[in-house]
């Protein structure tokens, strides 16, 4: 398989074209008239970024095929522009086992449109109390580096600290769901503790329920000597805590810390769950508009790593509740590009060399992805993905390729949008369709 893409902008602004076989980039440059490839591939006008990963999904399958399967969430996730996704844990059985991470990277490999990469729980059945096989999931075919209880936090401090000693002998890391669960209860605390919390009368999520498990992580991967990385950040103070961590680590030298934030965070806001939408009802909670400044503000600054989605589908009958006995998560696969353009470069916070930073080359990083994220030149695996800058997309829950329609987006007119996708070369995407 051949294809030779015409045109496209680079991240240095320049113009070029990419003549791509058997997986990798061949040539970059002014190739003219190049003749015998299976396909050309028009960019005219849009910008090429390495493939987008993901470094939390959830998939839902097994257990949950009803919500979301390997195969639809690859497929949102190849028309959100992503060759790889992070398959989260919490799924039923959870992934605490060599065997069940086998099987969720394999099923990813049949299905051929992303990369999924498993990420194994930190602790058995995600309670919290022993440690799960990290070793045998690490050392397994499905090379597990990514390890998170997801949906749940590690809050004992001493089964997070083994879990950091532990991973750190393979390069692993801890993906933390901050979440102190004596400040914002699992199940109840649903809305930002805050003046709306109390008119609404919904139980309170109090921002120094994440903040307090931010400073604790990362003095223990101070202490460790290890990894620690920070999911769905979604304070202002978490992000004050980041950034003298990440100072420190930066001299130590010996440790690290990363942190994540989601599209939702970085856009929307408290006061949408006035109207009491479960759409909206989210962990962590959608916080004011102080908070989101402060986000978008760490995300530019490099305070904040990534861009991840945090994409949480749910069926109709988990989801369509009174708000408090809704469950948690929202869709994000297919917007998170057109929220980051919106957001982030629209404003002038990121240019596009920023969004391939924050989206692919620095997720790929954190999770040891090889073969992800890597620059756009000669000799790179073709994983890439062709963006319109300026298209002007109004969001359709229906026309979704999830298998859920929890989407907070519908309705909202968003820039930028994905036109094509390429795996290894293969295009999975093409005029901003799935093939
Ligand atoms: N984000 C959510 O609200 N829900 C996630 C779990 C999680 O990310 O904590 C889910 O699995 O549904
Ligand atoms: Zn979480
Ligand atoms: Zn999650």
């Amino acid at each position: 398989m051949s294809v030779l893409i015409k045109g496209a902008s680079l991240l240095g602004g320049e113009k070029a074209d990419l003549y791509v076989e058997d997986g990798l980039i061949r040539e970059v440059g002014s190739l003219g008239a190049k003749t015998g490839a299976d396909r050309v591939v028009d960019a005219d006008g849009l910008v090429a970024l390495p493939g987008l990963v993901d470094l939390h999904t959830h998939l839902r399958e097994p257990g949950r095929e009803d919500a979301e399967t390997v195969l639809t969430g690859s497929q949102a996730a190849a028309v959100g522009g992503y060759t790889a996704v992070l398959a989260m844990a919490n799924t039923n059985p959870v992934t605490d086992t060599a065997e069940a991470a086998l099987g969720v990277w394999e099923a990813g490999r049949e299905t051929g449109l992303v990369d999924v990469a498993p990420v194994g729980a930190v602790t058995k059945g995600l309670r919290g109390e022993e440690l799960a096989e990290l070793g045998l999931m690490a050392r397994s075919r499905a090379r597990v580096r990514v390890f998170s209880d997801d949906g749940r936090c590690v809050a004992d401090p001493r089964v997070m600290r083994r879990a950091l000693e532990y991973v750190k002998t393979f390069g692993g890391v801890i993906s933390q769901h901050s979440q102190d669960p004596a400040l914002a209860p699992y199940g109840s605390a649903c809305c930002h503790e805050g003046e709306l919390s109390g008119r609404l009368g919904l139980p309170g999520w109090p921002g120094v329920a994440e903040e307090v498990i931010v400073a604790r992580d990362v003095m223990l991967a101070r202490h460790t000597g290890s990894r620690v990385h920070v999911a769905h950040v979604s304070t202002a103070g978490s992000v004050e805590v980041l950034r003298w961590a990440k100072a420190q680590a930066e001299k130590d030298g010996s440790w690290e810390v990363t942190a994540e934030v989601t599209p939702h965070h970085l856009l929307l806001t408290t006061d949408l769950l006035a109207g009491y939408d479960p759409t909206y009802k989210v962990n962590p909670p959608l916080r004011p508009a102080e908070d989101v400044e402060a986000l978008r503000q760490a995300l530019a600054d490099g305070t904040i790593d990534a861009v991840a989605t945090d994409h949480a589908p749910h069926a109709r009958h988990d989801k369509e509740h009174a708000f408090v006995d809704a469950a948690f998560g929202m869709l994000g696969l297919e917007t998170a590009l057109s929220v980051v353009t919106t957001v982030m470069v629209e404003s002038g916070l990121l240019d596009w060399a920023g969004v391939a930073r924050v989206m692919s080359t620095n997720p790929a990083r954190i999770a040891g992805l090889e073969g992800h994220g890597r620059a756009l030149a000669t000799g790179s695996p073709a994983n890439l993905v062709l963006v319109d800058p300026a298209a002007q997309v109004v969001v359709d829950k229906d026309a979704s390729l999830s298998l859920s329609r929890n989407n907070p987006w519908h309705g909202r007119k968003l820039t930028g949008a994905v036109v094509a996708s390429f795996l290894r070369g293969t295009p999975t995407v093409l005029d901003g369709a799935l093939l």
